[in-house]
């Protein structure tokens, strides 16, 4: 984990183009997942494609402190869970560290509410600062104790409770974790958990379980699971990360010349906000080779460079492109003419404050971006080349990157530690697919550092 993450600058030369095939990580959403229900389950879980990023590591040295061995990952992104079933975890000895991860955190919550005993799980700065009452508040109506820091922030003292009760609950936002957090305390509670989504938002949680053969009924926009049955260990085969393709399918499409092919991406619907938002503004994305891989479809794509339009970005997109935005806004400010886009207030509460963050970044780099209370409204232009303060979010980090391939000068981005949160090898990776990008400590330096 990246307890005291060295300063890492991205440094990208202007101009160029992408090309070739890339498979970028394993999916973050579906790594967490796979450690988590894998050691709740009966039996040995084999995981391959796992993203063996600082967020998903995070939650495998979580739950080795509660009893669990997991081997892994190796270099193939194998991982092997041996799972202690739904009463096997044991109190762990100190605090769990989740570093940067929302998705650990607010998962786990719900996960450990109804274990029966005290745990405390805290994270880094960032963490420290995201919103908790979210999952604390509905967790309480299912008889949970769990103290927060002021305001509802972390650290979460969650303390012992043996027996939760079912409820039913209308989330006031879509939010994934919110929805996973009470399907994962539903396992512990009496009778039904019934949750309401004001809009679709990542159904890994809801797949991975039938999976498991945990039946989860769902009725539209409500999710139901009834308590006490048990989890039986399955192969996950996790596939590439579409929130990690995503900066390369904007990098493409702005940059003339490009023609780049993504392999082994999930498509699954409830995350492909990001191709209909990009097709939306005339980007040429192809899915090639449709299939389906444990529960979850995956597909090639082959994006090529292609004049992008602004838009209004549809409301109904954004719980399914809600970790692309960053990417959605470079290709914004590469299009001709205005892309306005509103009901994306959950942005304010990700690693960074990602509406302000972005418009500080464009506008540092020439483009008139209208930060929005609930969005952004941005006047496509000519970027040029600066430097950017990403504030340690992963994913402003890797977005301005993609943005030098139309910038009239290079761009230096600061404090990119966190790029190994989800996607470790991004350099390397980008720079195979024809990104002129460079980081200071160079990777050698810093393992070296870190060793
Ligand atoms: O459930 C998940 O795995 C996630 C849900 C989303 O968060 P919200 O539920 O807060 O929207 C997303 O931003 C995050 O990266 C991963
Ligand atoms: C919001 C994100 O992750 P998390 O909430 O897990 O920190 C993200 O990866 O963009």
């Amino acid at each position: 984990m990246n307890n005291s993450p060295q300063p890492i600058e991205f440094t990208i030369n202007s101009g160029g183009y992408l090309s070739g095939s890339a498979r970028v990580p394993g999916d973050k959403s579906i790594s967490h997942r796979a450690i988590m229900l894998g050691a709740l389950a009966e039996g040995q879980t084999p995981v391959t494609g796992f993203l063996a990023g600082e967020d998903c590591l995070a939650t495998i040295a979580a739950f080795r402190a509660m009893g669990v061995h997991i081997d892994g990952p190796d270099e193939q992104g194998r991982v092997v869970v041996d799972g202690v079933g739904l009463r096997g975890l044991r109190s762990p000895n100190a605090p769990l560290d989740l570093g940067n991860s929302g998705t650990s955190m607010r998962l786990m919550a719900g996960l450990l509410a109804g274990q029966g005993f005290d745990v405390t799980l805290h994270g880094d700065a960032s963490l420290s600062r995201r919103p908790m009452r979210r999952v604390t508040q509905p967790l309480a109506l299912m008889g949970a104790h769990i103290e927060t820091a002021e305001e509802g922030r972390p650290p979460l003292q969650i303390k012992s409770t043996q027996q939760l009760q079912g409820m039913d609950y209308a989330l006031p936002m879509a939010s994934a974790q919110v929805k996973s957090c009470l399907l994962l305390a539903g396992l512990y509670a009496k009778g039904r958990t019934c949750i309401a989504e004001p809009a679709p938002t990542r159904d890994h949680t809801e797949r991975m379980l039938q999976g498991f053969g945990y039946p989860v009924q769902v009725d539209g926009a409500r999710i139901c699971i009834e308590g006490g049955g048990a989890l039986k260990a399955t192969p996950i085969d996790v596939p590439a990360d579409i929130s990690s393709a995503a900066f390369f399918l904007v990098g493409a499409s702005i940059a003339e010349g490009s023609e780049l092919v993504l392999e082994h991406v999930g498509i699954n619907p409830t995350r492909t906000g990001i191709i209909d938002i990009l097709k939306l503004m005339g980007a040429d994305i192809e899915l090639r080779d449709r299939r389906e891989v444990g529960g979850e479809p995956v597909a090639d794509l082959v994006v090529r460079a292609a004049p992008l339009t602004g838009i209004a970005i549809p409301e109904a997109l954004v719980p399914l492109a809600i970790d692309e935005f960053p990417a959605v806004f470079i290709a914004a400010a590469c299009a001709r003419g205005r892309t306005v886009l509103t009901g994306a207030e959950e942005l304010r509460v990700k690693e960074s404050d990602r509406i302000q963050v972005m418009a500080d970044g464009l506008q540092a780099l020439g483009i008139d971006a209208q930060p929005t209370a609930d969005g952004m409204i941005i006047e496509g232009g000519q970027l040029q080349g600066g430097d950017i303060q990403s504030h340690g979010d992963h994913r402003i980090a890797m977005s301005f990157a993609m943005a030098a391939l139309r910038a009239s000068g290079p761009i230096r981005i600061h404090d990119c530690a966190n790029v190994n949160t989800s996607f470790p090898g991004f350099v390397s990776l980008a720079r195979t697919a024809g990104l002129e990008i460079s980081q200071t400590p160079s990777s050698a330096d810093t393992a070296e550092k870190r060793a």
